[in-house]
């Protein structure tokens, strides 16, 4: 199985520099961009000025508005649109999707409402079945990755034969993929540490240091791993690039959207003042910290990280309070 001509759905940070990774790679990239002022800048400036500014974008990647036109024979389709919207994106779309083209998912969240996973919500929509698609996940800050800086991912697919053909695809000097099996723990690493990112950003903004985030850092990776567990996980992938890696880059660099958006709750913004300063770009934290949070109440597992961050963002908890009370709970072992 080879892929040479792909299209990336969604031309945000990410879309944009997995866009490059694939066209630095070799393949023939088409982007589809909601704007059509922003696919005509990426076709004919080879630039995505209001995304990643001074990044020279290949010639061998050209955008369109049009979705059609993107999809027309595509033989892998990378969806790059934020977790809360993909199903009515995918929904406009699954008409169009070329048969047998490979799926795959950028997305790190978990829907509200269904408290599916992306792979979950691809192949309810896309009628593919939940096997094959392929789930990108590690730690990316798509910045770093459109500047050419050295970095590993994971390509999480229960058929490895598909994980293999986007591995070739995407493989090149500065971007190392490794292909995995567990899409679930891939995907609720993914998904999970944007929520510990938003911790680590608040306690950061309340003036607090490094002591503090690593122990936001490592319990975060606790309830994550507590949570992968109950759902049918593997361990190990959170001791891996989808887990601490992606965990790790996100809570500690002022890159991260997650981060800087509890940093501005945590030096007293309010959730509207954190929204118009993230200027449309998606902290995905803000919305799956509420479907984890259900998520881990139905399955019986304890995330207290993850509630007191819904509790911040949605029920209008003081941060500091939510520090307190995390402090407060009953003395216990580090692994019961
Ligand atoms: N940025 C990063 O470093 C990384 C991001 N990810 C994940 O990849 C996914 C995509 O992220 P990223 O590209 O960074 O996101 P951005 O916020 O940068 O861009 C989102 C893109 O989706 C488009 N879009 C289409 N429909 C919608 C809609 N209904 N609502 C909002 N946007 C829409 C936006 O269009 P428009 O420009 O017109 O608003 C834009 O092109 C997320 O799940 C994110 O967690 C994963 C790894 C790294
Ligand atoms: O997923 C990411 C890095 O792997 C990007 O994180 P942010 O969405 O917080 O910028």
């Amino acid at each position: 199985m080879d892929v040479q001509r792909i299209t990336v759905l969604g031309a945000g940070s990410w879309g944009t520099a997995f866009a490059k990774v694939l066209a630095d790679a070799g393949r023939d990239v088409t982007m589809w961009a909601r704007r059509p002022e922003v696919a005509a800048q990426i076709r004919d400036e080879h630039v995505n000025a209001g995304y990643l500014p001074e990044i020279r974008l290949p010639a061998n990647l050209t955008a369109t508005a049009d979705a059609a036109e993107a999809l027309d024979g595509a033989e892998a389709v990378v969806l790059a649109v934020p977790s809360q919207s993909l199903r009515a994106n995918l929904t406009g779309w699954r008409e169009l999707l070329p048969a047998g083209a490979i799926l795959v998912s950028l997305a790190k969240g978990v829907e509200l409402g269904t408290l599916k996973r992306m792979s979950e919500v691809i192949a309810e929509i896309s009628g593919a079945p939940e096997n094959d698609i392929v789930v990108v996940s590690g730690p990316n800050l798509a910045r770093e990755i459109a500047q050419e800086q050295p970095a590993a991912a994971v390509l999480a697919c229960t058929d490895h034969e598909r994980a293999v053909a986007i591995q070739r695809a995407c493989s090149g000097t500065y971007f190392r993929p490794y292909t995995n099996t567990d899409v679930i723990g891939c995907e609720l690493g993914g998904a999970c540490k944007n929520v510990i990112a938003l911790s680590c950003g608040m306690a950061a903004g309340m003036g607090y240091g490094a002591n503090t985030v690593a122990t936001l850092i490592t319990r975060g990776l606790a309830e994550t791993a507590r949570l992968g567990a109950k759902l049918g996980a593997d361990p190990l992938t959170f001791a891996g690039l989808a887990g601490v890696g992606d965990l790790v880059a996100t809570c500690s660099s002022p890159l991260s959207r997650n981060r800087t958006f509890g940093e501005r709750l945590g030096r007293g913004e309010t959730l509207e003042q954190a929204q118009r300063a993230a200027g449309g770009q998606v902290a995905e934290g803000v919305m799956s910290c509420s479907s984890i949070r259900e998520l881990a109440q139905t399955s019986g597992v304890d995330m207290p990280i993850t509630d007191a961050m819904h509790r911040v963002c949605h029920e209008g908890l003081d941060p500091r309070r939510a520090g307190a009370e995390l402090l407060g709970r009953q003395n216990k072992h580090e692994w019961s």
